[in-house]
Order: C-alpha cells, then sequence, then structure tokens
C-alpha cells in the first residue's frame, strides 16, 4: 500500500462527495434517473410552492445565461404561457442541463429538494466506499475537522450523509459548501471556504477525483490528494506523476496518529 504523509500543518479535511466518498454509479444510476424519471410529476406536483417557484426562477435566470450555448433550453417568462407548456419548457431544460452534466447551483438546488422526500421516505440510502467512514471517525479522533465542498446542494449533502447505508453519519462532518460559495474549478472558492472556516488555505486538504479541482485548490495554497476510485474518469500519466494519488482514505498517513 502506497502511504501518502499528511503534511503537519494540515487540520481541515475538505471532502468532495462523486468520485471521492461515495461511487459515481450511485449518482449516475441511482441518483440521476430518479430525477428524470420524476421531475415532470414533481412540477406538476408542486408548482404552486414557495419553493418550487424559487427554483424555477432560478433555472430561468440560468437558462437566460445559457442561452448562447448549443442546444440550450429556453424557459419562458410566466405571464402568457401556458402552465403545461411552462413545466414541460422546465422539464426539457432539465434534461438538457444533465445530459451535460452541468453543475450549476439552479439544477443541484432542484435536485436537492425533488431528492428530499425520497431520502425522507427511506426510499433512497446513499452509499459511501467502505474505507470512508472509519477514516473520517479516526481523522475525528486525531483533532482534524472534516468538511464536505461538492457541486451538490448543502441540502441534498445533507441528505446523503443524513440517510446513508451507514445510518445517519451527519455528526461526523463539521461543516458543508456547495457551488453558492463559488464553484469548484475556480481557486477563490477555496479561499472563501478558508476564510469561512476561519483557516489559512494551507491548513486545509482537500480529496477529490478531479485533477481540475485540484489544480484550482492547489493555486490557492490548499494541500490536495486525488482520489482513484472505481469507475472515476481516467488519469493521464502527467497527472498521475504530479498529484499524489489515493485508492482508499486508509492511504493517508497522519503524523498525529
Ligand atoms: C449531494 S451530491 C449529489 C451528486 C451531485 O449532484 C453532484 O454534482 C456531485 O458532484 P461532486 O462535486 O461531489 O463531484
Ligand atoms: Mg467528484
Amino acid at each position: 500500500m502506497v502511504v501518502v504523509s499528511v503534511p503537519a500543518e494540515v487540520t481541515v479535511i475538505l471532502l468532495d462527495i462523486e468520485g471521492t466518498t461515495t461511487p459515481i454509479a450511485f449518482v449516475k444510476d441511482v441518483l440521476f434517473p430518479y430525477i428524470k424519471e420524476n421531475v415532470k410529476e414533481y412540477l406538476q406536483t408542486h408548482w404552486e410552492e414557495e419553493e418550487c417557484q424559487q427554483d424555477v426562477s432560478l433555472l430561468r435566470k440560468q437558462a437566460e445565461e445559457d442561452a448562447h450555448l448549443d442546444g440550450a433550453v429556453p424557459i419562458p417568462v410566466a405571464s402568457g404561457s401556458d402552465l403545461q407548456q411552462m413545466i414541460q419548457a422546465v422539464v426539457d431544460n432539465v434534461y438538457w442541463q444533465m445530459s451535460h452534466d452541468r453543475k450549476t447551483t439552479a439544477l443541484k438546488q432542484l435536485q436537492g429538494h425533488m431528492w428530499k422526500a425520497a431520502f425522507m421516505a427511506g426510499r433512497m440510502k446513499a452509499e459511501f466506499f467502505a474505507d470512508v467512514v472509519p477514516a473520517v471517525r479516526r481523522w475525528r479522533e486525531a483533532g482534524m475537522k472534516v468538511y464536505i465542498y461538492s457541486s451538490g446542494s448543502v441540502e441534498a449533502q445533507k441528505l446523503l450523509f443524513g440517510h446513508s447505508t451507514e445510518g445517519d453519519i451527519l455528526e461526523l462532518i463539521d461543516g458543508h459548501f456547495d457551488t453558492k460559495i463559488g464553484h469548484k474549478v475556480e481557486s477563490e472558492s477555496y479561499r472563501k471556504i478558508a476564510d469561512s472556516i476561519g483557516c489559512s488555505t494551507n491548513n486545509i486538504l482537500f480529496l477529490t477525483d478531479v485533477t481540475v479541482e485540484a489544480s484550482a485548490a492547489e493555486e490557492a495554497d490548499v494541500h490536495v490528494a486525488v482520489v482513484v476510485r472505481p469507475g472515476n474518469a481516467g488519469l493521464t500519466d502527467d497527472e498521475k506523476t504530479y498529484y499524489n494519488l489515493i485508492t482508499s482514505f486508509s492511504e493517508l498517513y497522519l503524523p498525529s496518529t
């Protein structure tokens, strides 16, 4: 087993979800199909509710920003549009965004609200790789803080950690960040996260499967390790040479343990 030493200055471990704590297959084969199968009915049932209207407004704003993109689906303004046509436009927009695996705050907010009912009713349980929960417990016993930074909304993150095959493990997480703080491929986001936690960027170790995210974090002076899991996208030879790679959280060595 290759061991990656965690620098002594690290006091915070920041975790990505998809491809890092959780198999991409769970997201692609369980979470996303649920949205595609249920989005139309969800919009029809919840349309009049404030939360749903806020989600639609955010999606419409995103659609306006996306208007220049190939195949983008516009969402008409409420007045003067037939309700069923409007709902269909939102459905088409969601399908289009998902077909490109967009990580927009608007899409992620709606998805989080939709997953709520399924998780709360016990119809869906989040999966974590077997090494994740034991490692997080060890890190916390060693005095580390553990935070999440995912494109999935904070609300969705809490659903996953609160309703997992390992039970409710939400208490193991000190805090959550999503794209409201900034996108994961922008280094400024990592500076803002450090500010929000109240530490320096070099006190953070970020674990992710995506090298553009690792590169943005590193530019902000955050320590990074790239997580290689079954089903993740492959890495180039240069990326394999450049980054510290781990295939399990148990490969991280904390000097204090
Ligand atoms: C609460 S995460 C649900 C999965 C998801 O929607 C997503 O976009 C995960 O992205 P990540 O940044 O964790 O790779
Ligand atoms: Mg990821």
